[in-house]
C-alpha cells in the first residue's frame, strides 16, 4: 500500500458494519456464541467470496451476520473498523448497519445499537474519529416490516441522523418505501438510498423524488441518462461509489472499465468508499489506490474525491472546513 492513499484525510460515507467483520473474527465469534460456521478455516472463507452479482454476495453477507450476537460482538465488531480505519486517517465515517438482519434472529435492536454506539464514542475519545449512524432498512423486505424498524429507532433517534435503504435492489425500487421514508423525514431523519447499483436511472430519480435522499449509495448506473446526470451535476447530489464492490459483484467488468473517473470530470460529486471491505477485498485507502492506478488518476483527481468525501458528510459547515483545511495542510506538505 502506498502511505499517501493510507495517509491523506477522508472520510467514509458507505460502510455497512456488518460488512466489515474480517473471517479472522467471524472464526472467533462463532466460537463465543457455539455456532457452527460451514467452513474450516479462514482462507476457506476468503475462497467463498467470489461473486456474480449482488444477491450472491448478500446471500453470503446475511449468512456471516449470524456470528453477530451480543452487546460485546457489536463493540468489538465496530472497534476493528474504527481501529482500521483511523490506520487509514478516516476522520469522519458515517456508518449503515441492518437492524433487520439482527432483529429477524432475535437480537434486539437494543443489543445492536449499544454495541455499536459505544464504540463509535470511544473511536471520537481515543482515535479522534467522527462518525454517524445510518439504520438501513433492508428493501428485500416488506414496507411494514420497515416500518417496524423505524418505530424501534425512534427511542434512539438522537444517535442515528439517517436512515438508508440497501439489500436486494432488481426488483425492489425506492416507491415501495415512500411511506416509511416520510414518516422518517416526519421525525427528522436525513435520507440516504442506495440506488444505481445494478437497478436502472429511475430508482435514483424515485429515490430523489420519492424518499427526499441528500446522497445516493453507489448510483454508477446514472451514466445511462443524460438528464439525470445534468440534474446530479445542477444540484450537486453526491454519489458514495465503491469501486472494489463493483468490481467484485461484476458492474464493471474490469477496474479499467469503471466510469468513476468519468464521473468525476462531467463535474458529479462523486466520493470513493469500501462499502463491505472484509467481502471485497479493502478499505477505502486501497479503494483509491485501484482506481488511481486502472484510471490513472492524478493527484488533483485524488485531492477532488476526498475534498468531495468530507463535503459530502452530514458535518455542519463548520465542521466540513475545519477536515478541508486539515486536507489542504497535508496536500501542500
Ligand atoms: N453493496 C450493497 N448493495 C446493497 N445492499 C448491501 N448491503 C451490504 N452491501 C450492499
Ligand atoms: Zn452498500
Amino acid at each position: 500500500m502506498n502511505s499517501f492513499f493510507c495517509q491523506i484525510p477522508k472520510a467514509e460515507l458507505h460502510l455497512h458494519i456488518e460488512g466489515s467483520l474480517e473471517p479472522e473474527m467471524m472464526f472467533v465469534l462463532a466460537d463465543r456464541n457455539n455456532i457452527q460456521l460451514p467452513y474450516k478455516s479462514v482462507e476457506e472463507i476468503r475462497a467463498a467470496y467470489n461473486f456474480q452479482n449482488l444477491q450472491s454476495f448478500l446471500d453470503l453477507y446475511y449468512a456471516g451476520m449470524s456470528v453477530l450476537q451480543t452487546e460485546q460482538d457489536f463493540y468489538d465488531l465496530t472497534w476493528a473498523y474504527m481501529q482500521k480505519a483511523s490506520a487509514q486517517n478516516v476522520r469522519h465515517a458515517e456508518i449503515f448497519f441492518d437492524p433487520q438482519g439482527h432483529t429477524s434472529r432475535g437480537v434486539s435492536f437494543e443489543t445492536v445499537h449499544r454495541g455499536i454506539y459505544r464504540a463509535l464514542q470511544e473511536a471520537k475519545q481515543q482515535l479522534d474519529i467522527s462518525s454517524y449512524l445510518i439504520l438501513c432498512f433492508l428493501r428485500h423486505l416488506s414496507a411494514e416490516s420497515a416500518m417496524e424498524a423505524l418505530e424501534q429507532a425512534l427511542p434512539y433517534k438522537d444517535t442515528i441522523p439517517a436512515v438508508g435503504l440497501d439489500s436486494s435492489e432488481v426488483g425492489n425500487p425506492p416507491s415501495k418505501f415512500q411511506k416509511v421514508f416520510d414518516k422518517a423525514r416526519e421525525e427528522g431523519f436525513l435520507t440516504v438510498a442506495h440506488a444505481g447499483e445494478e437497478g436502472p436511472p429511475e430508482y435514483i430519480w424515485e429515490a430523489i423524488n420519492l424518499l427526499g435522499v441528500s446522497r445516493i449509495d453507489h448510483g454508477v448506473r446514472c451514466i445511462d441518462d443524460p438528464k439525470l446526470l445534468e440534474y446530479l451535476i445542477e444540484k450537486q447530489i453526491p454519489l458514495t461509489v465503491c469501486p472494489l464492490s463493483n468490481i467484485k459483484l461484476c458492474v464493471f467488468d474490469s477496474m479499467a472499465k469503471h466510469n468513476i473517473k468519468q464521473l468525476l470530470d462531467m463535474g458529479l460529486c462523486v466520493t470513493v468508499n469500501s462499502d463491505d471491505p472484509s467481502y471485497f477485498g479493502g478499505y477505502v485507502a486501497e479503494n483509491l489506490q485501484e482506481i488511481e492506478s486502472a484510471l490513472n488518476l492524478s493527484r488533483q483527481d485524488i485531492y477532488k474525491l476526498v475534498k468531495n468525501s468530507f463535503q459530502a458528510t452530514f458535518l455542519s459547515a463548520e465542521e466540513k472546513q475545519t477536515r478541508i483545511t486539515e486536507l489542504d495542510e497535508f496536500m501542500v506538505k
